[in-house]
């Protein structure tokens, strides 16, 4: 049984990509009631969702380091259990899940608390990636897991007659949850070369990059484009050579974006998110040759 003092949480989830950080800044980090707090799971050590959350006086809790739905008898549970053990209470928890963490077994877990009580579970999905997520093997169980569960979709990246792509028709008819739809897809369409077909298999790996010196951001998206079929995602707050402050970079369903970061790390920070392999540590190596020749031109410059 619930304690009608129940704290309300609301879990958010999407693959990897889908919108979630933007969305939590854009509609729900502005309808939180004050002293809340959110709670992020970024699959990579370093967790740059957590810098890219827009809070204020919000309290916000990393975990780091792997995927809340895979470590479920440690991480989260401990920190839930951490949470309630405090002398005051968040008004209210929310929780961005890892991109492909499973919703269900986080929500589980949530409702066995009796002192929280799980009031929505958002899902994004990025509706330009609907076809090929739904025929990729290794996307399309989570993708489908993620959608399934959620008690509100918000599909965004949809043409402007807001048509549902036919993977996503099919998959949401008779789909109990509320349905919000956005617009946005044509805004920066990825090139055919540089979307990634997920050609491996083997599971999902991530690693992190500190860049202490600026990168020359024509050799990052080289190198992204060259290995996008392992690399899934990316991100980061870095600095770019030839340019005036600190930037983040993106990389999902193919596309690169630049845009000017809110807070400005002591060092750059860069992570990468695909299929573990030989393919994905080589271009780790390389990309940690790249920063290791950029502070090197720097030092020489010097
Ligand atoms: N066109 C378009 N781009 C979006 C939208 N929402 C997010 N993006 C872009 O997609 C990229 C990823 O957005 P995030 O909000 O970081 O996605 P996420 O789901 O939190 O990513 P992970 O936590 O890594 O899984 C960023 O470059 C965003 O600007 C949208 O509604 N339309």
């Amino acid at each position: 049984m619930k304690t009608t003092d129940a704290i309300p949480v609301t879990l958010l989830s999407g693959f990897l990509g889908a919108g979630k950080t933007s969305y939590l800044n854009r509609r729900l980090l502005p309808n939180l009631p004050p002293d809340s707090l959110i709670l992020v799971n970024d699959f990579g050590s370093i967790n740059i969702d957590a810098e890219l959350i827009e809070y204020r006086d919000e309290r916000i809790m990393q975990l780091s380091n792997g995927c809340i739905c895979c470590t479920l008898g440690g991480s989260l549970a401990e920190r839930l259990a951490e949470l309630l053990r405090q002398p005051v209470l968040p008004a209210s928890l929310l929780i961005e899940a890892s991109g492909i963490a499973n919703p269900t077994r986080i929500a589980d877990l949530v409702r066995l608390s009796p002192r929280l009580q799980l009031q929505e579970l958002v899902c994004l999905v990025d509706a330009s990636q609907a076809e090929r997520h739904s025929r990729d093997p290794r996307v399309r169980e989570v993708w489908q897991q993620q959608i399934d569960a959620a008690t509100h979709l918000v599909i965004n990246r949809l043409t402007t007659d807001l048509a549902l792509p036919p993977a996503l028709a099919a998959l949401l008819s008779g789909h109990p949850a509320s349905i919000e739809k956005e617009a946005g897809a044509a805004i920066s369409p990825a090139p055919a070369t540089q979307v990634p077909r997920f050609t491996r298999t083997g599971a999902w790996q991530s690693f992190s990059l500190n860049l202490d010196q600026p990168i020359d951001g024509d050799r990052l998206a080289a190198l992204f484009a060259e290995y996008a079929d392992v690399l899934v995602r990316a991100k980061g707050i870095v600095q770019r050579q030839g340019r005036e402050g600190t930037e983040v970079v993106q990389l999902t369903g193919g596309r690169l974006s630049w845009s000017s970061a809110l807070r400005r790390p002591a060092q750059g920070q860069l992570v990468c998110i695909g299929t573990g392999g030989p393919r994905l540590n080589r271009l780790a190596e390389r990309l940690r040759e790249l920063a290791r020749v950029e502070a090197g031109a720097q030092t020489a410059l010097a």
